[in-house]
């Protein structure tokens, strides 16, 4: 049911913030978007799909049963995959179809997930990177179309991280041409896959592949799970959902267990291997990991997916910062906006600064994933290493870095942001999720230092490496770097911190192998630095990228945008490395006098960032409908909002509970 909102006045805190602003919001939007056209792009999409109100609920989705939110969220997610397949597709090109606008606008209907985020987000671009064209021409247009629903079956009760340890079987049998899905014990049980509990009929499978009585280690196959028409298990097929979880409570995480399951042999996803009629293996791939190529590509756009989550959170707490006043500065004079207080602006101005990082660092980086890509088509995998080592330790480094300052942006916003209805919590959650999925953040910043220490190796013998390293070439062998306070100095800090740390992890390497130890557990003893080295190297790349990006798209900017964005890009540099003060201590020649002069002009930029505040939020150019918060609507109308919200309680329908009578008067009169 649609929920009519009323139109109300800007609070005039939010009216005056507005008036301060001094420079063009239309152009840092136009940035942020990747350029005017894309804006008006977006605008178009979000004009199409919000405007007549089908994204909005009478009864907050948290008011609701476990069932009847899961059926809330069909419902929309029919909607809208209806308006996508119908109009969106048209505007975006069907080669865009997982746009991030389509996702920011899908976000209008769900404050949670849409069950059908999976079958867009993983099972279609795996049709798309792990299928024969003739598999392609089969699969696809039925799932662009929602012929069929997928869902992403990789991760078991027993294994997530260790792919090669998966149980689940896929035995080919010569004789039917089939392939026998078994799934051997408990363990083996696919488990968590978003939108398989209830929703898909299809799903991807990640399973040992038998044939001819040898196993040639994990390979992806469709399978059908469900009847098209019924929408039944199919015979041998055990599926379900996982029960309730600390988000994602409309994605019918989903259970599947395998008996004797049997598929056409065609069902193997074979880009990248086959299994030929007679049973024969023939591997065409010409890197071994290509088949986890979907975990690349999701690794990859989670990055602009932490700069999106990021925005809304800092759009919440800094409008909520400037209507919400409390505690006299000094006797008998008005209580100060708590935007005014530089804690706060603390607390709060790096998130801003961090989306527009995330935001630019993710446009590169996908470009370079589409290069490799590229080049991988034409059968050239050497870039491939560089970057599954960038692609992780970015997705490591983003996911927990967004999720530590969305709690900021609730602790910023006081008890209110511990409510609901300012929507905090659900991005939160949402947001805490992707520090384990798509690869847990330890495990990728390990993936990503075996590929430094390579590239330390190489650096210290003096040949050249990979553009990401390069700075390896010119630190490996140096102590200290002279520490310089401008941003190029700050970022030499950054990679020369980076570099010590790796320098430091060979150095206990080797001293632990001299000292008896074999490789594997130097490496593993060594797993603690190892891990900061690959985020001090990630830091680096990000410090670096942020700046370049920042130059590059700002050049023909007018002057204040310029100045604005340059302002937070320093305090992005600034701030971490404050944060960092240990290591610049350990790795550049700082001084204690050079980090209390860098600290003073922190502070001085928190200052000069304060009147652009609101208006940097505003250029996000988040619609009320993506926001659902109380606290964070584009009028500030936060009071107001939050009663009316609470009117919705299930527990104002009726004057009293009849628990009163059941249990509580008893009690008042000792009859119970
Ligand atoms: C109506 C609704 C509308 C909605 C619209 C929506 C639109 C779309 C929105 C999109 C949003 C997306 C949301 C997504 C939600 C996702 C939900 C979650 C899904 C999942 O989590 S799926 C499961 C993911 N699982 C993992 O990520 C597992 C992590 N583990 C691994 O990746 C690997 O096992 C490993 C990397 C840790 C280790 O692998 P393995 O043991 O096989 O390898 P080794 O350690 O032995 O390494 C060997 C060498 O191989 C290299 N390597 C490893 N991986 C790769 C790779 N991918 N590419 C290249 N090279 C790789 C290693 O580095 C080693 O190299 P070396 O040279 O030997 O050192
Ligand atoms: C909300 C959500 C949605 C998901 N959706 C899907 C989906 O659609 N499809 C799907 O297939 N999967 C999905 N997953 C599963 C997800 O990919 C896994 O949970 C994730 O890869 C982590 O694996 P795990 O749970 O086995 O953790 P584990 O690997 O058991 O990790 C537990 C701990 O051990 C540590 N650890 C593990 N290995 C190492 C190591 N080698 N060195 C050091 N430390 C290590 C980790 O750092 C972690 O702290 C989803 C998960 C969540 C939470």
């Amino acid at each position: 049911m649609k929920a009519n909102r009323p139109k109300r006045d800007v609070h005039p805190d939010l009216a005056r913030e507005r008036l301060k602003c001094n420079f063009n919001i239309e152009e840092v939007t136009n940035i942020i978007d990747g350029g005017k056209d894309k804006t008006l792009e977006r605008k178009k999409i979000e004009d199409i799909a919000l405007n007549n109100g089908a994204c909005l609920d009478e009864i907050p989705d948290e008011c609701l049963s476990i069932k009847e939110r899961y059926e809330n969220a069909i419902r929309k997610s029919c909607i809208y995959s209806n308006i996508v397949r119908n109009e969106m597709l048209e505007i975006t090109g069907m080669e865009n179809f997982e746009s991030p606008v389509l996702r920011r606008t899908a976000d209008a209907f769900f404050k949670d997930i849409s069950p059908f985020m999976l079958h867009l987000g993983m099972f279609v671009p795996t049709l798309i990177g792990q299928s024969t064209p003739e598999q392609m021409a089969e699969w696809l247009p039925k799932a662009l179309d929602m012929k069929i629903i997928g869902a992403y079956a990789q991760t078991e009760l027993g294994h997530g991280t260790f792919i090669r340890g998966l149980e689940t079987t896929a035995t080919y049998d010569p004789d039917k041409e089939e392939f026998v899905l078994h799934s051997p014990t408990i363990t083996s049980y696919k488990w968590w896959a978003g939108g398989l509990g209830k929703t898909a009929n299809h799903c991807v499978v990640m399973a040992q592949l038998y044939t001819q009585g040898e196993c040639h280690g994990t390979h992806l196959f469709i399978v059908q799970i469900r009847d098209l028409d019924t929408h039944m298990p199919l015979p041998g097929i055990k599926v379900g959902e996982i029960g309730p979880r600390m988000g994602f409570s409309s994605a019918d995480n989903g259970f599947l267990g395998f008996n004797s399951f049997r598929i056409p042999r065609q069902n193997m996803l074979m880009k990248h291997a086959k299994v030929e009629k007679d049973g024969c293996y023939v591997k065409s791939a010409k890197h071994g990991k290509l088949t986890y190529g979907t975990m690349v590509f999701i690794r990859v756009t989670l990055v602009s997916e932490m700069s999106f989550n990021l925005s809304k959170a800092a759009t919440i707490a800094i409008r909520y910062s400037a209507v919400r006043r409390q505690t006299e500065l000094r006797p008998n004079e008005p209580e100060p906006q708590i935007l005014d207080y530089p804690t706060q602006q603390h607390k709060l101005f790096i998130c801003i600064a961090t989306a527009h990082a995330f935001q630019l660092t993710s446009k590169w980086l996908w470009d370079t994933f589409q290069a490799v890509m590229a080049d991988v088509r034409k059968g050239n995998v050497d870039a491939l290493p560089e970057l599954h080592a960038l692609s992780s330790c970015l997705k490591a480094v983003s996911t927990s870095d967004a999720l530590s300052h969305i709690e900021q942006c609730r602790f910023a916003c006081g008890g209110h942001g511990y409510m609901l209805s300012s929507n905090l919590p659900f991005i939160y959650s949402f947001v805490a999720a992707t520090r384990t999925y798509e690869g847990d953040y330890t495990v990728l910043l390990l993936q990503t230092a075996r590929f430094l220490v390579k590239a330390w190796e190489q650096a210290e013998s003096g040949n050249n490496v990979t553009p990401t390293v390069a700075y390896l070439n010119r630190t490996a062998n140096t102590k200290r770097v002279v520490w310089d306070n401008t941003h190029e100095g700050i970022i030499q800090s950054f990679q020369a911190i980076a570099a010590g740390k790796i320098g430091q992890c060979v150095r206990s390497i080797r001293d632990r192998i001299k000292s008896g130890m074999d490789y594997e557990d130097a490496w593993l003893m060594t797993t603690v630095q190892l891990v900061a080295a690959a985020e001090a190297h990630c830091r680096a790349v990000l410090v670096n990228t942020y700046w370049n990006e920042m130059i590059r798209l700002t050049k023909s900017s007018s002057a204040n945008v310029k100045t604005v964005m340059h302002q937070l890009a320093v305090l992005y540099l600034m701030y971490w490395a404050l944060e960092k003060t240990g290591d610049l201590l350990k790795y550049s020649s700082v001084s204690k006098q050079d980090l209390d002069d860098l600290q003073r002009r922190y502070e001085e930029l928190l200052a000069a960032l304060r009147p652009n505040a609101v208006s940097l939020v505003d250029a996000f150019d988040l619609r009320d409908e993506i926001l659902h918060s109380s606290l964070g609507s584009y009028d500030g109308c936060v009071y107001e909002r939050l009663m009316e919200e609470a009117q919705k309680s299930p527990l104002n329908a009726e004057p009293v509970n009849p628990s009163f009578h059941k249990y509580i008067k008893p009690l008042m009169q000792g009859k119970l």
